[in-house]
């Protein structure tokens, strides 16, 4: 269905920019097939002088011109949005929403009855074509709905088909996950100033550091904690940074992280 298909944007913040960005670097559509509308000039502007997208003057022109509408306002917002686009949805579009914490139902009960609906959580390494998400259909989705889904976040990294009941986990854990990996890069880089390393060569040993170590686990295939292995010596350097990390907690504390977005992702749905 995307062959022929206009893609709506409704909201273009950071993560409709991050999936603008990413499906056209891809080369998935041409920027004359996606229409964005967002209550913001400024955002509208930006994106329009940006990337070469078509933007609508109201939601309902946005909403009227695609057959796929991506809606990317926040949580709180979703509800004015949902009332204001089910007028203009007769000619039953794809309906998918990336809001964190916003059941499939809540967005069916909005909207007129049969629309197909698609529960979607991505992370905004989407605008590099590395993003990570998760889809979940509604009632009325079907095959050939989720794979037009599929197709476009697969544009801008992987994606897996999972029942919704998991959504708030992924939320919590790759949604929310990119600001974890920079929690963690900040605090290495700033190990190695401590340490007298100049901050620009710090960043950098840092980001390749990441990067090789997240290849060498796709890669090889072999489990994390083998990896870790190789790099730590018997009485050398890195048992003793690694002593200081467990002592720390930070095992522990990275997962009550994932647990508190779930909840966090939870309590957003109402
Ligand atoms: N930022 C992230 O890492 C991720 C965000 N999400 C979800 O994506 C959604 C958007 O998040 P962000 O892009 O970070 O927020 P954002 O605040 O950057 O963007 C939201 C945009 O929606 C616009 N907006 C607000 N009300 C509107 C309306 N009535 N009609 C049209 N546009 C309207 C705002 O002007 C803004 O540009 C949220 O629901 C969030 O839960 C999902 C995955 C990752
Ligand atoms: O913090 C948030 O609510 C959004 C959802 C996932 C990432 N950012």
């Amino acid at each position: 269905m995307l062959d022929t298909a206009t893609v709506g944007f409704i909201g273009g913040g950071n993560m409709g920019e991050a999936l603008i960005r990413g499906i056209l670097q891809a080369g998935l559509l041409a920027p004359e097939r996606l229409v964005v509308f967002d209550v913001s000039r400024e955002r509208l502007e930006h994106l329009e002088g940006a990337y070469g997208v078509v933007r609508a003057e109201t939601l309902s022109a946005c909403a009227q011109a695609s057959q796929v509408i991506i809606v990317a306002v926040k949580p709180q917002n979703m509800g004015e949005v949902l009332e204001s686009m089910a007028p203009s949805t007769p000619h039953r579009p794809l309906v998918i929403s990336i809001a964190a914490g916003v059941p499939i139902q809540t967005i069916e009960a909005a909207l007129p009855q049969g629309i197909p609906v698609i529960r979607v959580m991505p992370n905004t390494p989407a605008l590099v074509q590395q993003g990570a998400s998760a889809l979940a259909r509604g009632t009325h989705a079907e095959d050939t709905h989720m794979e037009a889904a599929l197709t476009l976040f697969r544009s801008v990294g992987i994606a897996h088909e999972l029942d919704e009941k998991l959504l708030d986990a992924v939320t919590g854990l790759s949604g929310s996950g990119p600001a974890y990996v920079l929690h963690f890069l900040e605090s290495l880089t700033d190990g190695g100033v401590l340490m007298g390393i100049p901050r620009p060569v710090a960043r950098d040993l840092v980001v390749q550091t990441v990067m090789g170590t997240a290849r060498m686990i796709l890669e090889t295939g072999r489990h994390p904690s083998q990896l870790k292995d190789m790099v730590t010596s018997p009485g050398g350097t890195t048992i003793h940074g690694l002593e200081v990390l467990e002592k720390e907690g930070v095992r522990g504390a990275i997962m009550g992280a994932v647990r508190a977005a779930t909840e966090r992702s939870k309590a957003l749905g109402g």
